[in-house]
């Protein structure tokens, strides 16, 4: 997961490739709640690990379920035994519950049913959004719920129900503001049904109506058959009981797949080398963990995709989808059906050729953020000409190339938003846009961005690369590092090359001469190899950061970088480094060599007393003993060498940015490059 202060997405040009998606946080939820509420054990298969399923686990813990194991683990299943129905008396917790609808309201409900003393808290923008018609459909049954701070919103305090009053008069519930009251109605009562039925009754329009489809399969599955009266009535028979299914997969989230719809639907394909002289055999994008047959109401954004253009197949557990009429075409929709998915159509407005109006979708305003303003505000942003109603809102785009701006997204910690407008980035006039706060992708699909990356390309470029070069011990690693980190850029610790291909080569049992120089630079170009923020470099799984800071790798370092066909390789591998969404990369050579029309070139140095100093400093606190008068000799030595040899000698490209460092802290280096970086780009302050 990108947590850095914004993410800058270079203009992006063709997706292809596959995307397998996180699971779905509806079906997760609610999953994790129903085997919380039965008896024996749930095994969970595919269980989305987010903010929204981090809040339900630990609120779950709390309540005494066990889980294991105890965080959710890649490729695992998670195992829930369940409180059988009832909760030991007097059960006291307090709940944070995030800015997650789908733990809030169905928690709610269950706690209040089962009884206990329970405060529900969650984020500021919980506190603003609306619980109080559920609170009203559980107070008919003698549920104790009082409000903390303001009537109809969280935080609440849920205490001992008194059911002696209910009459066994139907529950009646809103479903006009949102349908997860009627959800958590669904889920919960199930509990006082053990001898007698319930009936609840939607008072008003029912809206996102899929969503109760999602619940009433889901309680299928956990052995509660919910009669369903066109929507209106729903009847949860007399002696139900929830039975764990045993085994239970969820399937991938269909508002997630929205995105990567859209993004087949936006980008062209690349063509492979063997088919390159036919430019219409386009490859797309594949979607796997969701299909046509899902039970998220959220796949008939498919139908909305298709009508502006998108070619879409599908299958049981996966769709296909590739660029068909281009422009999109502009549509008119009610998208009540499809709350979440349907505000990535309002980008996909973006490249259509008329106004597209995206309509019945008044509970936008009180979800995430109120999302009707925050996408007409973003949307402008970027050109588009937007009206927006109640309950609508219409999109006009740029009318020409030059009409779209280079926009700093603002997020309002809304997952959707920081996903739908990266699709801004295939805008016909090139501009990068900036994503700010990405880490808010975290409710529902903690990698999305990592996913995109993966299948998107861009000409080369267009992938910002911000070279710090200078001479040894001058600090470039440290601050290469801290800049990547700032702006989620991949790192190039380019002079630790040859010690790693030293290294794996004398691991692969070949001798570091020519007989092997070949198979050296082939295996060179290949290398798994990553460096991170903490300035640890990876072969593959592996640390290998100690591993190639022996004097052995120092040796072997030299004898491969005697080789040739090995320099070379060891160029293109650089080179490889320049991968989405950009690369900051430190060496010698790097601006003046590698990457010559890097957009930012710092030539970072400090005086060689200082840098003597720094690296006595450094070797003290590890131990080493060490003295400053060597070091000193051995870095003008050094210095000597590196400036004076035949290629590629140190020297700062002539565009480069010089920076003296010896009177700096690390702190003030990174934010003076970071400065330099920030004037470069064309968004004005983050
Ligand atoms: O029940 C659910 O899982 C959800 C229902 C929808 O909310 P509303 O019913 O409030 O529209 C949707 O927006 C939300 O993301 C998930
Ligand atoms: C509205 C959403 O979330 P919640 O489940 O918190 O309502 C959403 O995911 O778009």
């Amino acid at each position: 997961m990108f947590t850095t202060e914004f993410l800058d997405l270079p203009p992006l040009d063709s997706a292809q490739g596959s995307v397998t998606l996180p699971g779905s946080k509806s079906i997760s939820n609610r999953v994790l709640l129903l085997a919380a509420l039965s008896h024996g054990t749930t095994t969970i298969h595919d269980l989305l690990d987010s903010d929204d399923t981090q809040v339900m686990l630990a609120a779950l813990k709390q309540l005494g379920c066990h889980i294991t194991p105890e965080t959710v683990l890649p490729g695992q299943p998670i195992a829930v035994t369940g409180i059988g129905g009832q909760l030991p008396a007097d059960t006291a917790a307090t709940l944070f519950l995030g800015n997650a609808g789908t733990a809030m309201r169905p928690l709610t409900a269950a706690l209040a049913v089962l009884g206990g003393h329970f405060e529900m808290t969650g984020v500021p923008r919980m506190y603003e959004r609306p619980i109080g018609d559920l609170v009203d459909a559980l107070r008919q049954l003698g549920c104790r719920i009082d409000y903390l701070r303001d009537p109809g919103f969280p935080p609440l305090k849920i205490g001992q129900p008194d059911f002696s009053r209910w009459s066994d008069a139907p529950i009646q519930v809103r479903g006009d503001v949102s349908s997860q009251f009627l959800t958590s109605l669904l889920m919960a009562l199930p509990l006082q049904a053990t001898d007698k039925a319930i009936t609840i009754e939607v008072v008003g329009e029912l809206i996102s109506k899929p969503y109760i489809h999602i619940t009433l399969e889901l309680l299928a599955r956990f052995g509660i058959a919910v009669e369903n009266d066109s929507w209106q009535r729903f009847v949860i028979p007399a002696g139900s009981r929830y039975r764990s299914p045993g085994d239970i997969h969820v399937e991938a989230d269909a508002s997630s797949a929205s995105y990567f719809i859209a993004l087949g639907a936006i980008a062209t394909g690349t063509t492979d080398d063997a088919d390159a002289d036919n430019a219409t055999e386009r490859k797309s994008i594949r979607i796997l963990g969701v299909g046509q047959d899902s039970i998220q109401g959220d796949i008939r954004f498919i139908e909305a995709a298709r009508a502006m253009g998108a070619q879409v197949e599908s299958g049981p557990n996966w769709l296909e989808v590739s660029r068909g009429n281009w422009p999109l075409k502009a549509i008119d929709l009610d998208c009540n059906h499809i709350p979440d998915a349907a505000m990535t159509l309002g980008v996909m407005a973006l490249y259509a050729d008329g106004t597209t109006s995206l309509r019945n979708i008044a509970s936008w305003r009180v979800k995430e953020t109120d999302r009707i303003a925050a996408m007409a505000i973003e949307l402008r942003k970027l050109g588009a000409t937007v009206e927006e109603g109640a309950d609508y809102i219409r999109i006009t785009p740029p009318a020409k190339a030059s009409d779209w701006r280079a926009a700093s997204i603002h997020t309002y910690d809304d997952h959707r938003v920081a996903m739908c407008f990266s699709l801004a980035a295939f805008n016909p006039a090139k501009l990068p846009v900036r994503i700010q706060d990405p880490k808010c992708v975290g409710k529902t699909f903690p990698d999305y961005f990592e996913a995109l990356f993966s299948v998107c390309q861009t000409e080369t470029q267009h992938i910002p690369v911000i070279c710090i070069d200078g001479p040894t011990a001058s600090g470039k690693g440290t601050i290469a590092a801290e800049v990547a980190k700032a702006l989620g850029y991949q790192l190039l610790d380019s002079g630790a090359l040859y010690r790693i291909t030293g290294l794996a080569a004398s691991r692969a049992g070949l001798a570091l001469d020519d007989s092997n120089e070949e198979t050296i630079a082939e295996m060179a170009l290949d290398l798994p190899v990553r460096f991170d923020a903490q300035q640890r470099v990876w072969l593959g799984e592996e640390d290998i950061s100690a591993a190639i800071r022996s004097e052995e790798a120092g040796m072997n370092a030299s004898r491969v970088s005697a080789l040739p066909a090995v320099r070379t390789a060891l160029v293109d591998l650089q080179l490889s480094f320049q991968t989405l969404p950009g690369l900051v990369a430190d060496g010698r050579d790097m601006g003046t060599v590698i990457f010559p029309h890097a957009p930012l070139k710092v030539y970072l140095w400090a005086s060689a007393q200082c840098r003597a100093e720094r690296r006595h400093k450094q070797l003290i606190s590890k131990g080493i003993s060490a003295n400053i008068a060597t070091l000193l000799a051995d870095l003008e030595a050094r210095d000597a060498r590196d400036m004076n040899r035949a290629t590629a000698p140190l020297k700062p490209a002539e565009d480069s940015l010089q920076l003296d460092s010896s009177e700096m802290t690390i702190e003030d280096v990174v934010a003076q490059v970071l400065s330099w970086w920030q004037e470069r780009q064309p968004f004005g302050r983050a």
